[in-house]
């Protein structure tokens, strides 16, 4: 068995990485680490969940020797705190949060808060599973993707690797569920605001543009300028991307969609459907379902990718680059059929 360690055990992202490995067939919880609520066991944290029935204990470096591999489900900031003392450990760190993303110029800038140590951070592998598979298979550091920023260059990847769009002309409308947020309340995310609403935010200065550019950068070569606007909808779970982009061959719909399935065909979590786009075909799954429009009058394609933010979009991603890591088939414990209904 795999030993695993999940700090933050009480946000939501610690509480699917429970879901996850309590389900997993090769990893075990050996410890539940909490800033907050240390002392009280996951039995009463979480009564409907099926886990090892272990108590909250603080994060102390020199008690991680029996773990192999270590989730920090902590905020952006928060993780940067526990990634400098995670040097000497041995086993493997998968950051949730974007502080080892970007490198420090950039993420001063989009996330207004100090870097960590650049030599820290240049350790670390991108963990876009389906783009980065051979570095994230010898990597001890794993940075994992944002929740928007996956969905977006899943869908976005295949069309600017292939030279088939116009990299300037990428404009993104993405919208998420309220868990996405975190559990923290903020006067937007709270019940009476945000039920039966739909708000924008962090227009154009959403903090995982310069990741998607980085992203499309690092795997295409190409400069690629993104406009990225993001909404919060009433829902729980789930991110919807809508991405115009203008094409620069000549094909059909129907040859569109072929060379989207072509670019996913071997990926056991890429799903290009065709039909009607919908957040719940991908709700409560690790699958990341792509669509691809033709818009002959104005020359446009729009291509949509629906995500889970807790499942591709964090916590589902996380146990895949763990199961790549570690040598085990990509999809353990990751067999979860979408809710839908
Ligand atoms: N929710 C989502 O859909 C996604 C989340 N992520 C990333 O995953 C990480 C965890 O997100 P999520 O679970 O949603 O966040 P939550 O706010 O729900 O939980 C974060 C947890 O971090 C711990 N923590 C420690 N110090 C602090 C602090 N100063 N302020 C707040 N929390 C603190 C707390 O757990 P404890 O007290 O037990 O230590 C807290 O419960 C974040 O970096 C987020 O950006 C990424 C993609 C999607
Ligand atoms: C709905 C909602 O608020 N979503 C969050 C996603 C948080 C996230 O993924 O932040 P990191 O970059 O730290 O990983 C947001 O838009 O900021």
């Amino acid at each position: 068995m795999i030993t695993c360690g999940i700090v933050g055990v009480t946000g939501y992202a610690g509480m699917e990485l429970l879901k996850l490995i309590g389900k997993h067939p090769e990893f075990t919880l050996v410890r539940a680490m909490s800033d907050s609520s240390t002392g009280l066991t996951l039995a009463q944290l979480y009564p409907w969940l099926e886990i090892e029935d272990l108590t909250l204990e603080p994060f102390r470096v020199d008690a991680l020797d029996d773990i192999d591999v270590i989730f920090l489900a902590t905020p952006s900031g928060v993780s940067a705190h526990y990634v400098t003392q995670l040097t000497e450990y041995e086993g493997v760190v998968i950051d949730l949060s974007g502080d080892l993303r970007l490198p420090a110029s950039s993420y001063e800038t989009w996330y207004g808060k100090p870097a960590v140590p650049a030599s820290l951070q240049a350790q670390a592998v991108y963990g876009l599973t389906e783009w980065n598979r051979d570095a994230v298979r010898s990597a001890n550091w794993i940075a994992n993707p944002g929740c928007y920023a996956t969905a977006v260059a899943l869908g976005l990847l295949p069309f600017v690797n292939g030279g088939w769009i116009d990299p300037n002309e990428i404009i993104v409308s993405a919208c998420s569920g309220i868990t996405g947020a975190g559990k923290g309340l903020s006067a937007k995310t709270h019940h009476a605001r945000s039920n039966e609403n739909v708000q924008l935010y962090k227009i154009h200065t959403h903090q995982h543009i310069p990741e998607i550019e980085q992203t499309l950068y690092a795997v295409s070569g190409t400069q690629a300028t993104v406009s990225l606007s993001t909404h919060l909808l009433p829902i729980n779970r789930g991110i919807m991307a809508t991405m115009s982009v203008v094409p620069t061959l000549e094909q059909s719909e129907a040859d569109w969609v072929d060379a989207l399935r072509q670019a996913y065909a071997d990926e056991p979590f890429i799903r290009v459907q065709q039909g009607e786009p919908e957040i719940r075909t991908a709700v409560g799954s690790n699958y990341c379902d792509l669509w691809v429009y033709l818009d002959q009058r104005t020359n446009r394609l729009t291509i949509i990718s629906v995500i889970d933010n807790m499942q591709k979009g964090a916590a589902g991603q996380a146990i895949q680059n763990a199961n790549v890591r570690f040598g085990l088939n990509e999809t353990a414990g990751l067999n979860e059929q979408p809710q839908y209904i």
